[in-house]
């Protein structure tokens, strides 16, 4: 996760149509003291849990599918989460890695219950077809095999996810360089951490590397603490619901500014309160604010990868 930091730092120095306002890091830090929102993992009582390795099979597909929801205005993310857990408590056997690959969109609409088609739904297949027969050519068809061979590193699950799913290959280039975001697999790891409360599959050793994941949520809510300042021109286009092309600077500008902003932000709240706090859960602050705050304009990307 090194490059992901490093390559948002580069991005944010040189950032024209999104700026990191330190006064206004200062002021979010001010005013949340010595007492860090903590935020339970599955606040909202959507996610499909049995403490073993299916649960790791879920989450692996959830993080696959886990994009882009916004094009209908119905869809959200707990449909998916929801609609997964649903399917698996009626037949423990509908994430196997072997019917993962055979998935076409209607089947995929119907395990999730929803009435119509999915947004980027090819897409959607696609990666499930990837997933599966990756998990079943290299790891026994198990995701938690896949996590099992990572020695309790969340840097080595992100590599070793990036590295075996293209789909999982969240980066983009900026004034000519590679910048990464790795989105969906650091989410991944998140998500074990946090499902699985730090211990068994859920325990790393070096959970502090994980940086937020840039979706079209947080870049929102930074802006509406007055953490980010977007250009006239940028307001104006997400104010008015405008579609900002994926890999466009502005969109790589509002990814990589997110990341590096709540990474001062926690050196800060380290500094000031003596207390270490982890980006996954200023992630998981900013992000259940932001869902649950209906009037949060966000940018609009078609990207298979948040
Ligand atoms: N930064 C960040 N982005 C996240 C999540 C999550 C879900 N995390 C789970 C972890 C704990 C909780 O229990 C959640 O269940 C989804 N997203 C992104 O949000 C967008 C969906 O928005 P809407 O269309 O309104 O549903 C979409 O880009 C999606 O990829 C997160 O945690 N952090």
């Amino acid at each position: 996760m090194d490059e992901v930091r490093a390559s948002a730092a580069w991005v944010a120095g040189l950032s024209s149509h999104v700026i990191v306002d330190s006064a206004g890091i200062e002021k979010v830090v001010e005013s949340i003291g010595e007492k860090i929102p903590q935020i339970e993992w599955d606040f909202e009582g959507i996610h499909y849990f049995d403490g073993g390795p299916l649960t790791v099979q879920y989450l692996l597909v959830l993080d696959a599918l886990n994009f882009c929801f916004w094009p209908d205005e119905e869809l959200d993310y707990d449909h998916l989460a929801s609609g997964l857990k649903a399917a698996l408590h009626n037949d423990k056997s509908v994430l196997d890695a072997d019917r993962l690959q055979k998935y076409t969109g209607p089947e995929l609409r119907e395990l999730l219950k929803w009435p119509r088609p999915l947004p980027l739904e090819e897409e959607r297949v696609r990666l499930l077809h990837e997933v599966g027969c990756e998990l079943e050519k290299s790891y026994g068809g198990k995701a938690s095999n896949l996590v099992d061979s990572c020695g309790k590193s969340a840097a080595k699950l992100v590599a070793t996810v990036t590295s075996h799913f293209p789909g999982f290959r969240d980066h983009s280039l900026y004034k000519g360089r590679q910048v990464f975001f790795y989105k969906r697999a650091q989410i991944f790891a998140a998500d074990l951490y946090g499902a699985f409360k730090g211990q068994s599959y859920g325990e790393f050793h070096d959970i502090s590397s994980v940086t937020i994941f840039a979706d079209y949520i947080v870049p929102a809510m930074l802006r509406q603490l007055g953490v980010l300042k977007y250009s006239s021109n940028l307001e104006s286009k997400i104010g008015s619901n405008g579609e900002i092309a994926s890999g466009s600077e502005e969109e790589v500008e509002l990814r990589a500014c997110s990341i590096y902003a709540v990474e001062i932000m926690r050196d800060l709240i380290h500094v000031k309160s003596g207390k270490p706090v982890l980006s996954v859960e200023l992630d998981l602050w900013l992000w259940a604010f932001g869902v649950q705050s209906p009037s949060l304009q966000h940018h609009r990307t078609l990207s298979i990868y948040y």
